[in-house]
């Protein structure tokens, strides 16, 4: 059995590593359509399923398959990835002072079943200038971001508090994939 996770983003390697998870990383063909006329939550978990089966189809019956997909939710507006600066600019100046919602879904998938769910964080952003927001953007960090940010980057000056799971603002819940994972019959400790 082989756990592989289904992602392009090193952040999700990053934490994945950091639980000490023995994994590969195979990515999926699969392309996001955040516009899609479902509640935000279901969106980000069949993306994460989507991601995750479009892998498993390509592996052994026997290995376990993790998927995810992050948006950034703002008064019931999907944030998905900036398209380029204008856009990045865009959700950073309604995201500041305000608080949004970060959604992680998640997907774990297993020749027997597929066992999904999702984690919801509460980010609050502080005021920013907008010569602080033109910096930001300067640095290249909000493009490759759900909600053009990265709070364990330079973003976290943004950052005033959170409520909820860290690591699903990054992009991986870990708490919530370690449930997923046991009722797969995987073990992390
Ligand atoms: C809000 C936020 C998002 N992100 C990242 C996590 C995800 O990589 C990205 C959201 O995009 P996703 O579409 O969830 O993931 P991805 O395209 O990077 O990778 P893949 O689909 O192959 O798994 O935003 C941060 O790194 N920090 C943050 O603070």
């Amino acid at each position: 059995m082989t756990i592989i996770l289904a992602s392009a983003s090193p952040r999700r390697r990053d934490l994945l590593t950091q639980v000490g998870c023995d994994f590969v990383v195979m990515t999926s063909g699969v392309v996001e359509d955040n516009a899609q006329a479902v509640p935000p939550h279901e969106l980000a978990v069949l993306q994460a399923k989507e991601k995750a089966l479009d892998v498993f189809s390509k592996v052994q019956a026997h290995d376990v398959v993790i998927g995810a997909d992050t948006i950034v939710v703002l008064d019931g507006q999907v944030y998905g990835k900036p398209v380029d600066k204008n856009d990045a600019r865009r959700m950073l100046t309604s995201l500041a002072g305000k608080e949004h919602q970060v959604i992680t879904g998640i997907a774990v998938v297993t020749a027997k079943e597929i066992w999904n769910d999702f984690v919801v964080t509460n980010v609050k952003i502080g005021d920013i200038k907008a010569e602080e927001i033109e910096a930001y953007l300067t640095t290249g960090e909000p493009m490759d971001k759900a909600g053009a940010y990265a709070i364990q980057g330079m973003g976290a000056l943004f950052v005033e508090s959170i409520n909820g799971c860290y690591a699903n603002v990054v992009g991986l819940p870990l708490n919530k994939l370690s449930e997923l994972l046991k009722k797969a019959g995987v073990k992390l400790l």
